[in-house]
């Protein structure tokens, strides 16, 4: 964990918890806001067993971290504290698409046109990545 810059510091000195949004493959995610700057964060909290193979989160931390562009979630950073890893990144508080669809229906034409057009900026974004990591 250390090579990829996880913290060993308690994130509750950082961040307050203030409710669970969802759950994933690997835990739940947490609403937080960072008490220092009081700007919002979603923090995905792993609880790590001993003998876990931890690869593929530890893929996904670093990931993030490479991905900087404004289509991507932000990675803020990630503590690894009494069993559990947090990882902290940009809160996206606008709902998923389907949270839109099941809201306002069938997004029009130029909905769809205006998701793909920037869905395909980070497809770009990743495929430059790729070519300059295969070249160097
Ligand atoms: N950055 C975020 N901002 C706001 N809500 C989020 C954020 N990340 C995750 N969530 C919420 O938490 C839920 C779980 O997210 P998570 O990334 O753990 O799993 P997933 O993407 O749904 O599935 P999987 O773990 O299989 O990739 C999401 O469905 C979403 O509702």
């Amino acid at each position: 964990m250390d090579r990829i810059g996880v913290s060993f510091l308690d994130p509750l000195d950082d961040y307050e918890l203030v409710h669970r949004i969802g759950c994933g493959t690997y835990g739940d995610v947490f609403k937080a806001r960072n008490i220092r700057t009081s700007e919002l964060a979603a923090i995905k909290i792993v609880k790590l067993d001993p003998g876990d193979d931890i690869t593929s989160i530890q893929q996904e931390i670093t990931m993030m971290k490479e991905c900087k562009h404004k289509n991507i979630v932000a990675y803020f950073g990630s503590y690894h504290r009494n069993t559990k890893l947090w990882i902290c990144m940009e809160y996206c508080g606008g709902g998923s698409l389907q949270d839109i669809y099941h809201v306002t229906g069938p997004l029009k034409e130029k909905q769809i046109a205006y998701v793909c057009r920037e869905t395909l900026q980070v497809r770009i974004f990743l495929c430059e990545r790729q070519l300059v990591a295969v070249a160097s």
